[in-house]
């Protein structure tokens, strides 16, 4: 059974506001979008992945992943996280209505395409989600096949998989729970090792608190 994954990104003026000041201010919308690409490279990568599609009303966005090789859609008629990552899945079940879908936050720049190929397997076909490294948020959260998303992201948004029932996936994977919404983030994600967009960014501009 192969897995689709959703992928939302919301407008890139307002995108990583917490993230801000990591580098030089001017820079900042190209460090989101080498999160990005790194991210979904990754994910691309990943054994049992079959698509990546990436839901952003944003014309950058868009034109930087159709540049790289990656499907963007634009969002929706329902504002908002949650209702961009049902609109992918929406999508993905035209397509494929047996199929399973997953939802993948878009700002993971160390993801290692083994860690969330072993998460997929994991889950074992069951509904089921991984846990941000603060315990707190998502990083990914899986379908059963056929099945409705039911995607709960936002604060809390563990707890709200886990009584959703969604089974909680507990083995280590530091690269799939590593999201990056602030600087400290952005440190973790470096010590771990960042994929190529974001390592050549940060090793080309002006950084703030974030040396790597
Ligand atoms: N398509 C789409 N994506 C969204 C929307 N809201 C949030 N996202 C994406 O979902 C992920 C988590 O969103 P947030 O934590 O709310 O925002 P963020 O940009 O990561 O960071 P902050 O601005 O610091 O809150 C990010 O990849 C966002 O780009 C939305 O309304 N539409
Ligand atoms: C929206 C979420 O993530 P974050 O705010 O960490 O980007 C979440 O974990 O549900």
């Amino acid at each position: 059974m192969q897995t689709d994954l959703v992928v939302p990104v919301k407008a890139l003026g307002d995108a990583k506001s917490r993230l801000r000041g990591a580098v030089a201010p001017d820079e900042h919308t190209r460090l989101v979008l080498a999160i990005l690409l790194d991210t979904v490279t990754a994910a691309a990568q990943a054994d049992g992945v079959r698509r990546v599609l990436v839901v952003s009303s944003d014309p950058t966005v868009a034109s930087t992943l159709a540049k790289a090789g990656f499907e963007c859609v634009p969002e929706g008629a329902s504002p908002g996280l949650n209702a961009a990552y049902r609109h992918g899945a929406h999508l993905l079940r035209e397509a494929d209505p047996a199929g399973r879908v997953g939802a993948l936050q878009a700002d993971m720049p160390a993801l290692r395409p083994h860690e969330l190929a072993a998460a997929i397997k994991t889950s074992d076909g069951g509904r089921a989600f991984v846990a941000d490294r603060q315990t707190t948020g998502t990083t990914l959260l899986l379908s059963a096949p056929g099945e409705p998303l039911n995607p709960r992201f936002g604060v809390g948004s563990a707890r709200a998989h886990a009584a959703s029932g969604a089974l909680p996936l507990t083995d280590s994977w530091p690269s799939l729970r590593c999201d990056v919404d602030t600087a400290e983030d952005l440190r973790a994600a470096c010590d771990l090792g960042l994929g190529q967009h974001t390592s050549a960014l940060l090793g080309a501009v002006a950084c703030g608190p974030i040396e790597c």
